[in-house]
């Protein structure tokens, strides 16, 4: 399994989408795809999302923002092909500053891969959305997850120290 995300203009990492577009002329999803093209030039003949997608919906009350999370998934040789079609994307080197893989596995000192992938900056709830998109999918089991999630938050008081290990 791949499971693509990116690097944002803000350095936070995150999904591509955005915010939908004033005036009720949009959906949700119409704006997913909207925003897919600009960040990630997906074409949509092939690769549009729809409503069934939907993971995950979530409101911010202080932001007063509700997010909406879809996945899609496709084989790995269309997903080689969207991967290398973001370089072409309108908004890249905008708001798009790198197409990546996430780490799925974690190596044998317990941390490296997935558990140190979680410790970057995620815009909003991407974080959340990460590890929900990863036990929908079946990519790992929901065990495999708190063992890296709880690595991750150990990670965080411990960041300091295993650097200056490994340097
Ligand atoms: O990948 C994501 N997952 C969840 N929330 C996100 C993600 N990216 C951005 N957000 C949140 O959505 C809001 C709008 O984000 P942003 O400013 O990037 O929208 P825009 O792309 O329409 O300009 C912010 O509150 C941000 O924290």
């Amino acid at each position: 399994f791949s499971l693509q995300m990116q690097s944002r203009f803000d350095g936070n990492m995150g999904f591509p989408g955005g915010l939908m577009d004033k005036g009720p002329q949009e959906t949700p999803v119409e704006a997913l795809n909207r925003e897919l093209v600009e960040e990630i030039n997906l074409d949509l003949s092939r690769f549009a999302c729809q409503q069934e997608d939907i993971l995950l919906t979530h409101v911010n009350h202080s932001k007063k923002l509700v997010t909406y999370f879809y996945a899609k998934e496709v084989n790995l040789v269309e997903f080689s092909e969207i991967e290398k079609a973001v370089l072409d994307s309108e908004e890249w080197g905008t708001e798009t500053f790198g197409v990546l893989r996430v780490p799925l596995f974690t190596m044998s000192d317990g941390y490296r891969g997935f558990p140190v992938f979680l410790a970057n900056k995620f815009a909003g709830n991407a974080r959340i959305q990460l590890l929900k998109a990863i036990t929908a999918k079946n990519i790992l089991s929901e065990d495999e997850v708190n063992t890296a999630y709880r690595k991750y938050l150990e990670l965080q008081q411990k960041t300091e120290d295993i650097y200056r290990f490994d340097d």
